[in-house]
């Protein structure tokens, strides 16, 4: 007998993400080949936003894929939010010209305060939320604190993108596959601070560290090549990332829902105060997941480099809740 559609909200849909996003969501790319889904796509209450939408929905309509059981076109939360199971946060204010990191936040801040709200009344109680929209822990943290009857554990940030980043980069260095490294590790913000941690990484069974060998590449390097990727990406193409980020958020949810075994997975969840990181922050951790649960690996060895790297994208991290703490 075939499963149940489950329902998955989708917000910014109409834009690049989105775009690169909802086809592989309809394809059971996300949830399995298996689980028939039913897109609830929200945008803003804009002419142009809400026609583009549409022209979105024509094309999934288009691929007449199987498993895609229902779609809707929403301008506000609380429907698009109605019974979702799960729910992808991918739009955002960018940043424009003259704007300062301070007024991203407030803007955003309006944005996420709103939308957990609606998610606090109308979702599932066991909605998986993914904030992709930046400055995404600090999104999430929000949408967390606005919601206080859905726990806490169902909000997290993106920070699979940074990541899978740091697995390419590890294969290009030691000249092995990306799919052999196991055990990686992003910690904290999502932003040029998170720390990318191969301390623990093996190709193979092979200690990386081992392999490399070389603490200068770490730092002068590897770190600044992870972290300012993004800038990168936008320096390139005029664009920011758009299908490596929609392909983080499937891997994520993805991990979720369907479970990693054993394999470590990066992801930004509320702090209950593992390594020292305050409860409730936002932060990026190494995880395992099962049935529908994450778990942070617990216990690992924290040198001296690494808590400085910690404790930098931490400050960061605690001066954005700050930033918003008068809003929530
Ligand atoms: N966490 C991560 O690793 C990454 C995060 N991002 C962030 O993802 C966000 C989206 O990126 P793109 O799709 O490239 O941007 P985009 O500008 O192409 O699309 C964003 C869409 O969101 C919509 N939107 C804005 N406010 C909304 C609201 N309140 N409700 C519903 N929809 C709303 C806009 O109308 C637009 O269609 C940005 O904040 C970007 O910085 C991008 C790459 C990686
Ligand atoms: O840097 C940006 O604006 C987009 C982003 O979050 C990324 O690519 O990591």
């Amino acid at each position: 007998m075939s499963k149940k559609p489950v329902r998955v909200a989708v917000t910014g849909a109409a834009g690049q993400i989105g775009y690169a996003l909802l086809f592989r969501i309809a394809s059971g790319e996300m949830l399995g080949k298996d689980q028939p889904v039913i897109l609830q796509l929200l945008e803003i209450p804009d002419e142009k936003a809400q026609k583009a939408l549409k022209g979105v929905m024509m094309e999934l309509e288009d691929c007449a894929f199987p498993l895609l059981a229902g779609m809707e076109a929403h301008s506000d939360p609380m429907n698009a939010f109605k019974d979702t199971d799960y729910a992808l946060l991918v739009g955002a204010r960018p940043r424009g010209p003259g704007m300062e990191r301070k007024d991203l936040l407030a803007a955003n801040a309006q944005i996420f305060t709103a939308q957990g709200k609606a998610l606090d009344k109308v979702a599932s109680r066991n909605v998986k939320v993914l904030v992709v929209g930046n400055p995404a822990n600090t999104n999430a943290y929000i949408a967390m604190k606005s919601a206080p009857s859905l726990p806490r554990k169902n909000f997290t940030a993106m920070l699979r993108l940074d990541h899978n980043r740091a697995l390419s980069q590890i294969a290009a260095k030691t000249g092995t596959a990306v799919g052999d490294i196991e055990k990686m590790v992003v910690w904290g913000n999502h932003s040029p601070t998170m720390y990318a941690d191969y301390r623990f990484a093996t190709v193979n069974g092979k200690p990386v560290k081992d392999m490399i060998n070389d603490q200068a590449w770490n730092k002068d390097v590897f770190l600044p090549t992870v972290g300012k990727r993004g800038a990168a990406i936008i320096e390139a193409r005029g664009l920011s990332s758009a299908a490596s980020a929609a392909n983080a958020a499937i891997d994520h949810m993805r991990d979720w829902a369907l479970g990693t075994g054993s394999k470590w997975v990066t992801m930004g969840i509320p702090s209950d105060g593992q390594y020292g990181i305050p409860k409730d922050t936002m932060f990026g951790f190494p995880v395992t997941t099962a049935n529908g649960e994450y778990t942070v690996v617990d216990g690992l060895p924290i040198d001296e480099f690494s808590q400085e790297r910690i404790n930098l994208t931490l400050k960061e991290l605690q001066e954005e809740q700050q930033g918003v703490a008068h809003l929530l």
